[in-house]
Formats: structure tokens, sequence, C-alpha cells
């Protein structure tokens, strides 16, 4: 079995603008997930993935025409909860040039599905990894997060930027502006996640963005303006300035509700942070549901956040230096 495991990640700036050319800066968070891939001697995928539960059910299923999923599900929500992983088992195919290959997978995660900590990313620069590895190449991190990016690309309908693949295989503090990508130093943040237990759908979400953008030049003028709060982010990062950063990111958490994207869970998590003395606090990734992250050098947050209703799960989340983890 050859396993590796790749991280999830916060963005302190930018997500959805991201995807229309603006910058953003994402860091990588120490929640992984683990993939472990091996050959198969026919041409079937068999994935278990022990934390996929959408609506509650645990899904195993092997490849090929003849077999589907060894759960009762409709077929929407076993695509939506399989598509990831089949499309990087078909870039690992690909790369390879192995294209009948078949293999056993193996997913263990502790990253929240849809929850905006790029649980998709990770098991995909995971994925891609093990399988590639498997097979005996081992590819260079911006290759391995340029096929990811495909993956992303591939399935959510060509809406996707480089930044949660490249911050996921690389690591630590990442900034992101179209194909150019590049690691730049962070200060140790003090990172709050709140997780209100719920999900958002990636590719909605996205094209709600997409259509406000369309329809109303004060949207796009919107995501112009999130570009404009990750420069200067980067100088208040580079400076060290936390409360300079917390409040952008409170300006930036603003815009993104104007974005539609926001949810009531995630604004009483939000506003919780902010009056328990954070820096700042925003959304993080898709939105629509799932988490936030606040600036706070003290427990205050944390505290404040583990008993605001909603709040599922509140906790410190540290700077995740290593991007893939080659295990076995
Ligand atoms: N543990 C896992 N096992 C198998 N597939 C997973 C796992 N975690 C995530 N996935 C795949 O990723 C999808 C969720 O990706 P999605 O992009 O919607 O959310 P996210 O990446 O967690 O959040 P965001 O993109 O906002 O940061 C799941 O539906 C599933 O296809
Ligand atoms: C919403 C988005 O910007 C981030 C999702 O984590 C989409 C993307 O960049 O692909
Ligand atoms: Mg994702």
């Amino acid at each position: 079995m050859t396993v590796s495991s790749a991280p999830g990640k916060v963005y302190l700036f930018g997500e959805h603008a991201v995807v229309y050319g603006e910058p953003a800066v994402p860091c990588a968070i120490e929640v992984r997930a683990r993939v472990g891939v091996e050959r198969r001697d026919d041409s079937k995928l068999r994935v278990h993935a022990e934390d996929l539960s959408l609506d509650g059910f645990t899904v195993e299923y092997g490849g090929g025409a003849d077999e589907r999923p060894d759960v009762n599900a409709s077929e929407s929500l076993l695509m939506a909860a399989t598509q990831y992983v089949d499309s990087a088992i078909e870039q690992v195919r690909e790369v390879t040039g192995e294209d009948e290959v078949g293999f056993d997978v193996t997913i263990e995660s502790d990253i929240p599905l849809g929850a905006g900590l790029g649980s998709s990313a990770a098991v995909v620069v995971a994925a891609i990894d093990a399988g590639t590895r498997a097979l005996g190449t081992t590819l260079e991190p911006a290759e391995l997060a340029e096929r990811a990016y495909r993956t992303e690309h591939e399935v959510q309908d060509g809406q996707a930027s480089r930044a949660d693949t490249f911050c996921s295989a690389t690591g630590g503090a990442v900034r992101v502006e179209g194909d150019d990508c590049r690691s730049i130093d962070a200060p140790d943040l003090p990172l709050v996640i709140g997780f209100d237990g719920g999900a958002g759908e990636t590719g909605e979400l996205v094209s709600g963005v997409r259509t406000l953008r369309e329809e109303y030049e004060f949207a796009a003028d919107t995501i112009g303006a999130i570009g404009d709060i990750v420069r200067n982010g980067e100088e208040a990062l580079a400076d060290g300035d936390t409360a300079e950063l917390g409040r952008l990111m409170n300006f930036n958490h603003g815009l993104l509700s104007a974005l539609g994207v926001s949810s009531r869970s995630l604004e009483t998590m939000v506003w919780a942070a902010r009056d328990a003395g954070a820096h700042g606090a925003k959304l993080t990734g898709a939105g629509g549901g799932g988490c936030i992250v606040a600036l706070d050098p003290t427990e205050e947050t944390e505290t404040a956040l583990s008993f605001t209703p909603g709040c599922e799960d509140a906790f410190r989340a540290e700077l995740a230096e290593e991007g893939v983890r080659r295990i076995e």
C-alpha cells in the first residue's frame, strides 16, 4: 500500500474572486486527508471512503460498468460523493500512461466535507500522489498541484482556481493569481476555526457569484475590491500586523456576504468571534455553511465559539508547513 496525506486550508483572503483572476492567499492547516492506494490486477476501482458521509451514509464502491456503489443513495448524491476520487484516478492513469490500471483506494480524513477547509483538494492531491507513486512515478510538487487543479477544474465544471490544490500540495501560506502560484512567508498566525456542522456546494456557490458578476457591474466591482483587500493583506502579512490583517478579513467577509455566499450560522459565528475580541473573522472557502476563520492570540474566541448556538466545533488551527506528505 502506498500512502500520502495532504493538508486542508483556510483562506486569509480572496476566495471566489480568485476564480476571476484576482489574487488570493490561502494557508495550509494541520488537518489532513490520508489516501492509501494499491494496484489491482484488474482494471477496477474500489474506493473505501470511511469519512464520506453525505446525509449520513458511508460509501464503498467498485468501478467498471457493471458495478455501482454499494449504498442506498440517489445517483446525484453518489456522483457528488465519488467524482473527485474518480477524476483523480483518471489523472494518475493519464500521467503514468497506464490507462487500464485498477486500484484499491482507502481514504481517511480529518477534514469536514464541503465546509471550506479544502477537503476536496486534500483528497485529490493525496490520491494523485499515492496513485502515481504506487506505479513508480514521483511527481514534483508543481506537477502534482497542476494535475490536482485539473481534477477540481473538471469536477467543478470548469469553475476552479489553482488556490486550494496548490496550497494543499505545497503547504504553508501561498499566493495564487491566475496560473501564477507561489509560496509566501507568513508569521505564525493565531488561527481559530468555528464549524457549524454544515456544508455548502462549491459548484453551486461559484455559479451564483458568476451570475451576479455577469448581471451587475457593482458585483464585478465587488470582486475587484476583494482583489484590493488581498493586495493590502499581503503587506500586512509581510509586516506581521495582525490587527490590520483582522480588519481586512472583516472587510473581505462583508464583501463575500454581499456576494451571497454567507449564511445565518456563518454570520453568527463571525459575530461571536468579533464580540469575543478577535482581530477579525470571515467565512473561509466556498461558504454557504461550514467554517469561519478568526484571528485571536487569546483563548477568548475559541471559548466564545464553543458556547455559541449553531457552532458545532471550535478549534485552534496550526499552519501546516508541509504540503503533501509521503507516509509509506
Ligand atoms: N474523506 C473524503 N472521502 C472521499 N471524498 C471526499 C472526502 N472529503 C472530501 N471528498 C470529496 O470532496 C467533496 C467536497 O468538496 P467541496 O469542494 O464541495 O468542499 P471542500 O473542498 O471541503 O470545501 P471548499 O472547496 O469550500 O474549501 C466531497 O463531496 C467528496 O467528493
Ligand atoms: C470558492 C473557491 O474560490 C474556493 C473554494 O475553496 C473556488 C476555487 O477557488 O476553486
Ligand atoms: Mg473544495
